[in-house]
């Protein structure tokens, strides 16, 4: 079994763009703006906010962090986005989800100029992502295919079983591992919570990746042997054992699971640390104006 660190394959990844910048920067340009809007106290919410504006400083990039009380109202926050949109200094935004429940998340990703787009949720992305056009991938599931290409994992012809369907994971990623490219051309297999046998689909892998938010649900029983096995789930759960009173986990029982796997992805350290590299990534290809004009 090989451990996928996705530790170190952020890291090596934030090394390559902190190098790009300080390029830019030696050559006169100015270095790429991210602007990140949190709203509300969620304390997941807040840590990985905190950590997007510390790998920005990491790597050379500036940063702006907006942070509004759980009881802002939609239109300040629409109007907020709107300022930013014309912003000329600023080169990707993002709005931490989830949002208030008062809180349209549509609306808010509908209002962002998808230039600037960096999550890569506004619908003109997305389009632009399933018909192949150039666009900004979600973070979590361009952590996953950069995961799949830095360790060389053979994924044509191999059948992807994707447990989850939401808009930032699930299905993105089983997009992209359908499309006719590297890594991709899997036949994929979407479940969800209407699924029926779970365990039949998920034992047929030989790519299963997991987004659920259900801590532990995989089984090893549910896994074949030799599969590749990438965790997306990071659940807070309580632990008196830690200092902080709690601990991650992901929706595989790893303990249990790890052992049948060719490669599997840990929780912490895995596919998480991707999703802040990426969003990095995302940030520089818009400074340069790669993806949009
Ligand atoms: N606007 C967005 N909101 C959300 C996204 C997103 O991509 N854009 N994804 C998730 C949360 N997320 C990033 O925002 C995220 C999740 C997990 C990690 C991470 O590094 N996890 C670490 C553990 C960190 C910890 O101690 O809690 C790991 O798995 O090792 C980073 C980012 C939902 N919202």
């Amino acid at each position: 079994m090989i451990l996928l660190d996705g530790k170190k394959t952020s890291e090596a990844i934030q090394s390559e763009i902190a190098a790009e910048v300080a390029q830019i920067k030696a050559e006169g340009g100015k270095a790429p703006h991210l602007a990140a809007i949190l709203v509300g106290n969620d304390g997941g919410s807040m840590t990985y906010v905190n950590n997007k504006v510390l790998a920005c400083e990491r790597v050379g990039f500036e940063s702006t962090l907006i942070h509004y009380d759980t009881e802002v109202t939609e239109e300040e926050l629409l109007a907020k986005i709107k300022e930013i949109n014309q912003d000329d200094t600023v080169d990707g935004l993002i709005v931490q989800l989830p949002l208030p429940k008062h809180i349209n998340a549509n609306r808010v990703l509908e209002v962002m100029d998808y230039k600037k787009d960096v999550d890569g949720f506004h619908p003109v992305n997305v389009g632009h992502m399933v018909v192949g056009l150039p666009s900004y991938l979600p973070a979590t599931p361009y952590g996953i295919m950069e995961l799949l290409d830095r360790y060389k994992i053979e994924t044509k012809g191999k059948h992807c079983v994707v447990v989850g369907r939401s808009n930032i994971v699930g299905l993105p990623v089983s997009i992209l591992m359908s499309k006719c490219t590297f890594p991709g051309d899997a036949t994929v297999t979407i479940c969800h919570r209407h699924t029926v046998d779970l365990a039949s689909h998920t034992r047929q892998a030989d790519i299963l990746i997991v987004a659920v938010g259900q801590p532990l649900m995989i089984k090893a029983d549910m896994v074949k042997e030799g599969a590749v096995v990438i965790d997306v789930g990071t659940t807070r759960v309580p632990d008196a054992t830690r200092e902080r009173g709690w601990r991650l986990r992901g929706d595989v029982d790893f303990d249990n699971v790890a052992s049948k796997c060719s490669y599997i992805t840990p929780v912490p350290g895995g596919v998480g640390p991707l999703t802040i590299s990426m969003l990095l990534k995302n940030t520089l290809r818009a400074a340069k104006k790669e993806v949009h004009a």
